[in-house]
């Protein structure tokens, strides 16, 4: 694979229409969709140069997991539309890459199966099961029940849809159902009947609370935007938070992710892990975020266009592109060792003056 780009071309050529645009798709005009994107080539990075060999490594303990680099999977859903073995082959690729995967709630297989295939491949590997709290609290429960017997590490809580996004490409195809014989495994009732997933638009921070006291797994809560809320997070002992937009999917118009990464960075103060995702393409876009202060960094849609191209190792392919070129990146800008990674790595006009790391 050269470039995340060739592989989206191919997988978008590759897919149905109605699931392409559902992939790629963002909510209402797709302003912050574009965003994601942009502003990432809207940041330089400012290299130093004679520095000799980078001597650290990029390895990360997160929440208890071991990766090999700050690169993880972000949730998405509906696996199965882009490849045969859907969350199967996903699993799989991660757990070779000793990465890690944030499984949807809206998985087309049970996080049971999902986690089984995972330890088969490494006994290590590093499984995160993403949740919409239900209405229905006794199934949001059973549902973390599930995720903790079946060894998951980690319970990411999404927290910006209290209700869906307006998806206009969606609507255009009149994309509203899965294909027969695919469901939302996780959805699966005792008595073998799937419910839809509901949004809960009364969701506020004594749900959260509530989790808390429902689970010893560390929460992370996704789809955070605002210092304030680093602060409330913290304050309810939360050990990590991702900062995301949902990839644009949900509130069109809000601001990129890596734009508002330096300010919540300032608020977490160390106190909290953090997490980004939206529009990482590149190894040098990990490399902005990571010297804008994430711990690491999480993706979307490169998993799903590696899958559709290639199953199993496509998403494999992708994640050692990413940290091939992440290197590449890091010893192109001078880097010695991790505390080099820095805000003195991105050239700004405001920081001409200021002196850089090192
Ligand atoms: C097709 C698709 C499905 C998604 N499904 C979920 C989901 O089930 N739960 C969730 O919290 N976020 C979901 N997201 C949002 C991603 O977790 C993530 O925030 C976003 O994709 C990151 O942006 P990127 O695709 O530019 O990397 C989805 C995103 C896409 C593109
Ligand atoms: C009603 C099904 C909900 C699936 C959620 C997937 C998602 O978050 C997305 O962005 O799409």
């Amino acid at each position: 694979m050269i470039s995340l780009s060739d592989l989206e071309k191919q997988a978008l050529a590759l897919l149905p229409k109605a699931h392409a645009d559902y992939f790629i798709g963002g909510s209402e005009r797709e302003v912050t969709a574009n965003a994601n994107l942009q502003s990432f080539d809207g940041l330089q990075l400012w290299p130093r140069v004679l520095r000799g060999n980078f001597e650290g490594d990029l390895n990360i303990d997160l929440l208890g997991s071991q990766l090999d680099y700050p690169i993880l999977a972000a949730p998405t859903a509906f696996h199965k539309l882009a490849h045969p073995e859907g969350e199967l082959a996903t699993a799989r690729a991660i757990a070779r890459c000793n990465s890690l995967m944030i499984v949807s709630m809206a998985s087309n297989t049970a996080i049971e199966t999902i986690t089984e295939a995972a330890y088969e491949v490494n006994p290590r590997a590093g499984i995160w099961l993403q949740i919409y709290i239900q209405p229905d609290r006794d199934f949001t429960r059973r549902l973390i029940r599930r995720a903790e017997k079946s060894d998951c590490k980690g319970l990411v809580v999404t927290v910006d849809s209290p209700v869906f996004g307006v998806r206009e490409r969606d609507i255009r195809n009149n994309f509203s159902e899965l294909p027969e014989g695919l469901y939302c495994a996780n959805m699966k009732d005792p008595d073998g009947i799937f419910r839809d997933i509901d949004f809960d638009s009364g969701l506020n921070w004594n749900d959260i609370a509530w989790l808390r006291d429902n689970t010893q797994l560390p929460i992370i809560l996704k789809g955070i935007l605002h210092p304030e809320d680093i602060r409330l997070a913290i304050q309810h002992n939360l050990q990590s938070v991702m900062i995301s937009n949902h990839g644009g999917r949900q509130l069109d118009g809000v601001p990129a992710t890596i734009h508002v990464l330096p300010l919540l960075a300032q608020a977490a103060d160390g106190r909290i892990r953090l997490l980004v995702d939206g529009g990482i393409r590149s190894g040098s876009d990990v490399l902005k975020a990571l010297a804008l202060g994430a711990d690491a960094v999480a993706i979307g849609r490169p998993v799903i266009w590696g899958l559709a191209v290639d199953g199993e190792q496509g998403v494999q392919a992708v994640f050692q592109h990413l940290h091939k070129q992440l290197l590449s990146s890091v010893r192109l800008c001078g880097c010695r060792n991790r505390d080099d990674i820095n805000s003195g790595l991105i050239f700004t006009p405001n920081n001409q003056e200021a002196k850089p790391y090192g």
